[in-house]
């Protein structure tokens, strides 16, 4: 297992033994990851393996599951993401994610893009215009919707309000970009719009994608984790991974025989 497979890129999240119960059920059993900076990783493993969870665990969203533990170590550039002075709202913003259902807000596409900006504080129209229209070409829906900015985002297809909701998490400029099977319900032209622009983005962010779809994860991943009954099994460049895996239940997953 090469679980520091870019040993010169920067590593921008390192997490150590992570352990994450809801309630007494274990969910993760001591997971050891690592992303490095401009990287796509991908998580990838059958239902229920802990992929979402784990995904959850880099901007704390199980916090707001009642009666989870975690234990173990997660660090975004060298800090401890749990420590207790973290400010979680911060941090969220430093460590974006999408969701697998397009969830604007029924504002304008306008209003949803500058929402994070304008809860930050930002004022100042001309710098809102400038983010608005960077974060919507980075996310590669500028062209649709340029000449509707001030309509609903919920009057766009499924595909452009993914594609929004990108735009919403890149206008406050994050560190990382998680993304929770974010085409799972998306029609495959709008899937490869979003993997286009994940491929347009990633030399600005670090990517972190949990995916279903394993063409996708070898289409457009650095590097693949195979998680399995909340273990990881084996992490590694993801041409190494799908093509001559270590370990055998990596091996069978990708050749069907479970999941
Ligand atoms: N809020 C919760 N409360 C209790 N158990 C949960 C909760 N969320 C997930 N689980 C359990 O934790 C385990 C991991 O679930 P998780 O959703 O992380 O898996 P996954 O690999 O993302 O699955 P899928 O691919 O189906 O989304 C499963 O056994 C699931 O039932």
């Amino acid at each position: 297992m090469e679980k520091t497979a870019n040993t010169k890129t920067k590593q921008i999240i390192t997490s150590e033994d992570v352990h994450l119960y809801y309630g007494s059920f274990e969910a993760l059993h001591g997971i050891d990851l690592n992303f490095g900076e401009h990287e796509i990783a991908a998580l990838i493993g059958p239902s229920g393996c802990g992929k979402s969870t784990y995904l959850r665990c880099l901007n704390r969203m199980n916090d707001l599951i009642p009666g989870v533990k975690i234990t173990g170590s997660i660090e975004l550039e060298g800090n401890d993401i749990y420590a207790p002075k973290v400010d979680v709202v911060e941090l969220r913003k430093r460590v974006g994610m999408v969701f697998q259902q397009p969830n604007p807000f029924p504002f304008s596409v306008y209003e949803n893009v500058a929402y994070g900006l304008r809860l930050a504080g930002v004022r100042d129209k001309s710098l809102l215009d400038e983010r608005v229209e960077t974060s919507l070409k980075q996310a590669a829906i500028w062209d649709e919707v340029k000449d509707n900015l001030y309509d609903s985002a919920l009057s766009f297809s499924g595909g452009q309000q993914q594609r929004i909701c990108v735009a919403r998490v890149l206008a406050v400029q994050p560190e990382v970009v998680l993304l929770d099977e974010p085409t799972s319900a998306l029609d495959p032209i709008s899937s490869a719009k979003i993997e286009d622009t994940l491929l347009n983005i990633r030399d600005k962010y670090t990517i972190i994608i949990v995916t279903h779809n394993m063409q996708q994860a070898s289409r457009i991943s650095d590097r693949t984790a195979f998680l399995l009954n909340g273990n990881l099994v084996e992490y590694d460049k993801t041409e190494k991974l799908f093509m001559n895996p270590e370990k055998e239940e990596t091996s069978d997953y990708l050749n069907g025989k479970f999941g």
